[in-house]
């Protein structure tokens, strides 16, 4: 079932990527592709998309707190972790930070590169690069590598330099 959208919004569309949904996953864990880029994710998402000879494995975790403890899990063994925030809900910032460094400071994950992302930069209300690094305390981070990019899924600003950063840290098999 392949889809022409690898992000969340239909607007994000990459030209010349397909999506599909990982087969060795169990049914009931899938969401129904038409919707999923409108409402949060329950429980996670695996998706593999491809472009050429190019293919990425992909877990979209859900961020809501019952779905938290299960980060951890999902990022032992991969090749990197991506953490997307919103941008413009500086309310959520305080907690974004608290949640990532939780999480990195679990042993399993030592060393995995880290891209962390800004979305909806498109919001009149977003954070600036400076504000958002600093709030989420990436100075701090130690021991593995930490990208930082502002981005919109929108209106697709930086999604390029985004899926090369992914391909460049990705596992060749
Ligand atoms: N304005 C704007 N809206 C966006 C952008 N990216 C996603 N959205 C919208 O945000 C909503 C999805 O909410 P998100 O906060 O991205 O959901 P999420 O982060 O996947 O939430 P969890 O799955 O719970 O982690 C949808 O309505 C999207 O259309 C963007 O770049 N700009
Ligand atoms: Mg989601």
């Amino acid at each position: 079932m392949a889809e022409e959208y690898i992000s969340q919004t239909r607007d994000g569309a990459l030209p010349g990527w397909t999506s599909e949904r990982w087969k060795d996953v169990p049914s009931q864990l899938h969401r129904r592709g038409d919707s999923e880029d409108l409402i949060p994710t329950v429980g996670f998402n695996m998706r593999k998309v491809t472009k050429g000879n190019v293919t990425i494995k992909l877990w979209d975790l859900g961020g809501q707190r019952r779905f938290r403890t299960m980060w951890e899990r999902y990022c032992r063994g991969v090749s990197a972790i991506v953490y997307v925030v919103d941008a413009a809900d500086r309310d959520s910032i305080p907690i974004a930070r608290s949640e990532l460094h939780e999480l990195l400071i679990k042993p399993s994950l030592t060393g995995i590169p880290l891209l962390v992302l800004g979305n909806k930069i498109d919001k009149s209300e977003a954070l600036s690069k400076q504000a958002l690094v600093d709030q989420l305390g990436l100075e701090s981070l130690q021991e593995r590598e930490v990208c930082f990019y502002m981005i919109s899924c929108k209106d697709s600003v930086n999604i390029d330099v985004v899926i090369d950063w992914l391909i460049k840290h990705s596992k060749t098999v």
